[in-house]
């Protein structure tokens, strides 16, 4: 069964001129959310790596003792970051052994600490110790930053955190996004600064949130009894863990402290005013800081207070559900305050008293006199935004704190249509629906719209579009030019430099008989990008070794040009036709060079065993030749039952097959809308490549016309439509649509034309006239066959020239889809294939 998330985001109207309403285009735009990641993970078999290697950090799995169910698949596809996917540059990154500081990957970039990444976090975390690295330079200058002269919460608030040193597990901190945090923290001089503000949150309510998350995460260490002697930051058995808990916890309240103040929501501070900050604090009985300095909170006496009053915090988490104010501990004078037991206070609430801080001063985004946010309060704590209040993990449907329901106030994703300013609707459109706009020509003589209307059809899209991968577009002007010898111009991304020098380094010791150049450079092609079309894009067969070289040698040289995917004596026989290959299909054996064996190895006690092991357990794993040939399609390769869940049974592609077929899962997706909008009908599929989708909508039960101008393609087509056992649902059809457009009759028609090879990334925006085939004309005989009609496009498509096609008066939803959080294509639906909701 399909499960795929799907919602309506937006609702847009492009009007064409002012005064005919009529004119207007509607367009919907929607998400769809896939979720492939087991047949992702399956695809490193093939590599010699499987999750259930990183998961364990020991144990070398067989094809044959494959176990899916191990690879801790997640099924559900809410948009939770707890599910943030490594992009596929780290994934092999990983697999490979290679440091993530390379910075090109997506968990440097989005680095959220989560427990889908816990595994990984976990391996490079041994490695970290084993090879004593010192704290990384980019986690000390967070956490300054942050932390706002040395006094990061990690240390100097918790003396639960002694040391600065367990930072380098627990506060993986990325300076991106310390800086792109640091851009935001920028509010009025007459307000102070978020990140003092948070501070003075996190110092408040970081104690027990982080208790209670510690708790939530491990129900079953109580603190009661035997496993109380030590605590959890002492403990050996569990420091890993509440390092990682810390991390969390941290940046998982401090995003969404960020996007709450975002939002116009404040906190104030009773009895602390900013000049008084420590005397206020200290005389204040609800502070949770156990002291006035920044330092003393680390003596020891503290600490055994600390220690103490955790001890007798209430672990019964049902309580703690239920808003109990649980987490509240009487001390020796100090009370640690929870969340829950803070008073809250709606911004507008009518019962609140006046604030009896006697400060009278408020931390408002919008200035003390902004009447909707200036707050009253009854006594004590005066919170608008309250930790409860800021969601939790998997519990985002509401942005708002549920206690302040009454107090609706209007935020900017609700505004009317009318009311969002033209410009402001693009922006919107761009940097939170992820949707670009461009210049490009307008169809059927559309000159331009005159106003843009954007209406939210969800709530939190802007928080929630937070933890989605929308892939910024590649700049091409960002790119590091690099000359060879011959003066040729080699584009070469920062990322690829470190991974350059690191494998040079690693392979100082392994003797290159060939010397050639082409081996790291293949490498390099190969891991290029964090997506399988952003990469150099230029097909370089290499030619094989010469035939005098012995076996060895090749293979030698295969460890340097292919590090996952080696190759042996076979390579050299190859015939590198590339139909050839496919035709014959002859597989090479896969062998992973040991150093990198190493490099990948999860720290263990016995490590000689466990390279025993492996050792002996290893397979050979095979590689179609085109894949050999080609090494950046390496990555397509690891993919594999991605792009076809049956691979092993036959599947056939060639070199554009790879990169251009569309996902099983989003084509399982597309084909089951077709399908329920043209029940069992006639689905013309234009430009069927390989089959990807044509064997879809044969498999969702409708007849297929699947078209090809390749007559290659249709024979892999062909061939898999065979594996899946649909071919007597599809008729094969070699032609050039342009041509036989106007004999084709249908119910739907599906287009995925050629989009220019993968270079479509590098556009800020797509114009689908610029297209191999001009995406106005395809559009155009399309509609004279069916008004139904499935665009499938880049995700960068220029979103005005797509609601053009729709015409005055018309209506387009635009579908993002996402496979595993990342953004990867845009479906376009007209006619009967709009979703009516
Ligand atoms: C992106 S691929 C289609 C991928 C396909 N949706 C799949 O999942 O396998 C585009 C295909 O269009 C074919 N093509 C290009 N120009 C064509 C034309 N004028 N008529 C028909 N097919 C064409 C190419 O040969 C190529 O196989
Ligand atoms: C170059 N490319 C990639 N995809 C599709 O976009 C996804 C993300 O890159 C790929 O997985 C593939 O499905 C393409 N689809 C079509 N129709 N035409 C193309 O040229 C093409």
């Amino acid at each position: 069964m399909l499960s795929v998330e799907w919602i309506q985001v937006a609702e847009m109207c492009f009007y064409l001129d002012d005064v005919n309403e009529d004119s207007k285009i509607l367009c919907l735009c929607s998400r769809a959310f896939v979720n492939d990641r087991n047949l992702y993970c399956l695809g490193f078999k093939g590599t010699g790596f499987s999750r259930k290697e990183d998961k364990r950090g020991e144990e070398y799995v067989e094809d044959a003792d494959f176990d899916e169910d191990s690879l801790d698949v997640p099924t559900d596809t809410s948009i939770s970051y707890e599910e943030n996917e490594l992009d596929s540059e780290t994934e092999i990154m990983l697999k490979m052994g290679l440091p993530l500081h390379f910075g090109g990957s997506s968990y440097e970039r989005n680095y959220v600490p989560i427990d889908s990444c816990g595994k990984v976090h976990k391996i490079w975390k041994k490695r970290e110790t084993k090879c004593k690295r010192p704290l990384d330079e980019s986690i000390q200058e967070a956490i300054e930053q942050l932390a706002h002269n040395s006094s990061h919460p990690c240390k100097e608030d918790f003396p639960a955190y002694p040391e600065q040193a367990d930072l380098q597990g627990g506060c993986n901190i990325n300076h991106k996004d310390v800086k792109s945090t640091e851009s935001t923290l920028n509010t009025p001089s007459t307000e102070p600064p978020i990140k003092d503000k948070w501070e003075e949150y996190w110092n408040r309510y970081g104690q027990g949130l982080l208790w209670q998350h510690w708790i939530e995460k491990h129900p079953e260490l109580s603190l009661s009894g035997e496993h109380c002697s030590l605590e959890p930051w002492s403990s050996a058995d569990t420091k890993d863990e509440w390092d990682e808990c810390y991390n969390e916890c941290y940046w998982n309240y401090f995003q969404q402290f960020q996007y709450w103040t975002d939002q116009g929501w404040t906190f104030d501070t009773p009895n602390v005013s900013k000049n008084s900050d420590a005397q206020s604090r200290s005389a204040d009985e609800n502070s949770p800081r156990i002291s006035d300095g920044d330092s003393d909170c680390l003596q020891e006496d503290h600490c055994k207070t600390l220690v103490k009053s955790m001890s007798n915090i209430n672990l019964d988490t049902e309580e703690i559900n239920q808003g109990h104010p649980s987490l509240s501990v009487i001390n020796e004078g100090n009370r640690l305050q929870t969340p829950d037991s803070s008073e809250k206070h709606c911004p507008t609430d009518p019962n609140q008293n006046e604030p009896s801080d006697g400060t009278g001063e408020k931390y408002t985004a919008s200035g003390p006199t902004d009447t909707s946010q200036s707050a009253r309060q009854s006594s004590g704590s005066h919170w608008q935004i309250s930790p409860s209040a800021i969601i939790k993990d998997g519990d985002e449907d509401d942005d708002e704190p549920p206690e302040c329901k009454q107090a609706k106030i209007k935020r900017s994703h609700e505004l009317d249509a009318e009311e969002t300013p033209c410009n402001d609707v693009l922006v919107a459109a761009s940097t939170i629906l992820g949707l670009k706009h461009g210049t490009g020509q307008k169809y059927g003589g559309v000159a331009n719209f005159s106003r843009r209307t954007l209406r939210y059809l969800e709530k939190g899209v802007k928080y929630k579009s937070q933890f989605l991968d929308m892939h910024r577009p590649v700049k091409a002007k960002n790119k590091h030019i690099f000359f060879t010898d011959e003066g040729d111009a080699v584009p070469k991304s920062k990322t690829l430099n470190k991974v350059q020098t690191f494998l040079k380094e690693a392979s100082k010791d392994v003797q290159d008989p060939l010397g050639e150049t082409y081996t790291l450079q293949e490498v390099e092609d190969s891991f290029s990008s964090t997506d399988s079309e952003e990469q150099n894009h230029e097909v370089k067969v290499p030619s094989a070794p010469p035939e005098s070289e012995s076996s060895d040698t090749v293979a030698n040289s295969a460890v340097l040009s292919n590090p996952i995917w080696c190759s042996t004596d076979a390579y050299s026989e190859q015939e590198l036709n590339i139909n050839d290959l496919n035709s014959s299909r002859q597989l090479i054996p896969l062998e992973i060079p040991d150093y990198l064996q190493n490099e990948t190895q999860v720290i263990k006690n016995d490590d000689d065993k466990v390279k025993k092991k492996r050792k002996n357990k290893r397979k050979k794993k095979c590689l179609p030749p085109e894949i050999a040939a080609v090494p950046h399609l390496a990555k397509y390769w690891a993919q594999r039952y991605r792009l076809f869940s049956r691979f092993d049974e036959g599947i056939k592609l060639d070199e554009e097959g790879w990169f251009s077929v569309t996902p099983e899962k989003i084509a399982e997706h597309i084909a089951s809308r077709v399908r329920q909008s043209c029940d069992c009908g006639l689905v013309v599929d234009a430009f069927c490549g390989v089959g990807g989708n044509a064997i879809q909508f044969a498999k969702a039960g409708n007849r297929v016309i699947a078209v090809d101008i390749d007559p290659a393609k249709l024979d892999f087509a062909r061939n898999n439509a065979e594996v899946y056992g649909v071919t007597d649902q599809i008729e094969f059809i070699l032609g050039d649509f342009m041509v036989l457009a106007p004999a084709l009759k249908a119910d739907a028609i599906f287009l995925s034309p050629p989009w220019g090879g993968p270079d479509y990334v590098s556009a800020e925006t797509f114009d689908i006239r610029t297209m191999c085939l001009d995406g106005f004309e395809v559009f155009r005989l399309s509609k004279q066959i069916t008004k139904n009609i499935i665009y499938f496009l880049p995700r960068n498509t220029d979103v005005e020239q797509v609601v053009s096609l729709a015409g005055p008066g018309g209506q387009v939803e635009i579908e993002q889809n996402f496979l595993n959080k990342k953004l990867k294509t845009m479906t376009v639906y007209f006619g009967d294939c709009i979703r009516k909701v």
